[in-house]
């Protein structure tokens, strides 16, 4: 095995998001709950780090933020069960799943797939490796929260998801094998709204013992 789960996105296969994991996301977008994990990809060229941009496609011009937590996986694994999930876990990271909205509601009516409106290049802002012990997304400490130019967007908390992460790496792992340095992102709570070039955007997640990380782009 090669890569150590710091520099996972040097060594992440796959990007793998759940949507739809938030209720309060899913009210504000007027959607249905879904019954089962909502699964989709990003490719692992979307990741972007700090101090890059995020960059909009010059036919583009409007993106929407989503903060979330994404779990990275430390080994292979299928068929993973409940019991077993959190052995799989190597660590957590920030991230933000960037969106074209207007194109993810037309690709949504016409039944196409997300990969375009959420995995272009740079859709994939990522902070660095928080390891495990750090944070525990299944207590009440864990939140999410995102700024726009100052303004608060996003303040959620992580126990607030349908489907909490061992139900997804159970779901995921009984269809696709997991690999060492995989990125899974969880869902965006509430909050989601418009970026434009020139915005910059904050991000961080506090846990418990005062734990806290933030990042940081700049929109162009
Ligand atoms: O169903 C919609 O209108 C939009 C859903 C998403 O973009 C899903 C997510 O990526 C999420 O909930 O985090
Ligand atoms: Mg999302």
């Amino acid at each position: 095995m090669t890569g150590t789960l710091e520099n996972f996105r040097s060594i992440c296969t796959k990007i793998i998001c759940v949507g739809r994991n938030y209720s309060e996301h899913i009210n504000e977008l007027g959607d249905v709950a879904p019954t089962t994990p909502l699964i989709f990809m990003k490719p692992p060229s979307a990741f972007v780090i700090e101090p890059n941009d995020i960059k909009i496609p010059s036919d583009w011009d409007e993106l929407h933020h989503e903060v979330e937590l994404g779990v990275i996986i430390n080994k292979k694994c299928q068929n993973v069960s409940k019991e077993q999930a959190e052995e799989n876990i190597g660590g957590y990271c920030l991230a933000l799943d960037m969106t074209e909205r207007k194109i993810q509601y037309d690709f949504i009516k016409q039944g196409y797939p997300w990969l375009l409106c959420k995995g272009f290049d740079t859709s994939c802002p990522c902070g660095n490796f928080i390891d495990k012990n750090q944070i525990n997304p299944l207590s009440s400490s864990v939140n999410l929260w995102l700024r726009v130019n100052g303004q608060m967007r996003h303040d959620g908390h992580t126990r607030d998801m349908i489907f909490a992460i061992p139900d997804l790496i159970v779901y995921i792992s009984k269809y696709i094998t997991l690999e060492h340095g995989d990125l899974i992102l969880t869902g965006t709570p509430a909050g989601v709204g418009p970026v434009k070039r020139g915005d910059q955007i904050e991000a961080g997640i506090n846990g418990e013992n005062n734990f806290k990380y933030a990042m940081k782009f700049n929109v162009s």
